[in-house]
């Protein structure tokens, strides 16, 4: 079994330059997913793609697996080309997998500074400073806790009657930029100073997620409440500083 996670690029990496996307993440995924599968078949893969991208701007919401891959960006090509090597591998070589095709995770380990809005918008709150938004605030995502994620990669691990399957694993539920904003700020108890950026070329404007077919295959469904998971990064973040720290950075009234 290999659960495949890692990638090396986000939306915005090779936004200027998308031909890199090319060489740099999609040949060497493809190749390992063709190499291995070639040597040996019958361990399953499940590769993690992303449902956020994959899709372009669907016509239909929430968009389903059988709708078609239009991505916009080239990170959301290179998902696209990485799906379509597994499931070349799994015509030529009979090789066993699933596809997750992932949401917006957020939760409490998520450390990156190059995305994640929700992270990015706390990492502002504690250092109080400004949170670039980009675009009106309109643009619209499925956000899902990434405790209910990797549930749903332990359900496709555990699972042996699916091989071949593509899942969309997310809430659902679409928030729009300025609502999950806002909830941070609700949760935190803090007001975010923002920072109006013109729109990127490479964001979509609304994904939400079908994932009624997850569900009916294996029922895994996304549990958790979006401002509990909020307010998990919020804790782990005044735990993670020292008592100098929190004082000058706010603590959460009636908390410490
Ligand atoms: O500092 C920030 C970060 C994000 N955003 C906006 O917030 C929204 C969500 O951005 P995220 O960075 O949280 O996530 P993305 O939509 O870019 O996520 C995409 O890339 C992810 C990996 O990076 C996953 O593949 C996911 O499925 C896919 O939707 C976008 O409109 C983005 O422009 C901001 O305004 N400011």
């Amino acid at each position: 079994m290999i659960v495949y996670l890692a990638t090396g690029s986000t939306p915005a990496t090779f936004a200027d330059r998308p031909w890199l996307e090319i060489p740099q993440v999609v040949a060497p995924v493809s190749e390992f997913m063709l190499r291995f599968a070639s040597v040996n078949p019958t361990a399953k893969r499940i590769f993690v793609s992303s449902g956020g991208t994959i899709y372009g701007n669907p016509q239909v919401h929430p968009v389903d697996e059988d709708q078609p891959s239009m991505p916009i960006s080239a990170y959301g090509m290179g998902k696209h080309m990485i799906e379509e090597s597994v499931q070349f591998a799994g015509r030529t070589y009979g090789l066993n997998y699933n596809i997750l095709r992932v949401s917006n995770p957020i939760g409490r380990h998520h450390q990156s500074a190059a995305q994640g809005v929700v992270s990015a918008a706390i990492r502002s709150l504690v250092t109080g400073t400004e949170f670039n938004m980009y675009g009106d605030g309109t643009s619209v995502r499925d956000y899902v806790d990434a405790d209910d994620v990797a549930e749903a990669i332990w359900a496709a691990c555990r699972d042996t009657c699916f091989n071949d399957r593509i899942w969309n694993v997310g809430s659902g539920v679409g928030h729009s930029l300025t609502d999950i904003l806002e909830l941070v700020e609700e949760v935190t108890g803090r007001k975010l100073r923002v920072k109006h950026i013109p729109s990127r070329k490479i964001d979509v404007q609304k994904v939400i997620l079908n994932c009624s077919r997850v569900a009916a295959d294996i029922g895994w469904v996304a549990r958790r409440d979006i401002a509990r998971t909020i307010e998990d990064i919020w804790m782990g973040h005044i735990r993670s500083m020292d008592l100098d720290e929190r004082r000058i950075a706010y603590a959460i009234p009636g908390r410490f």
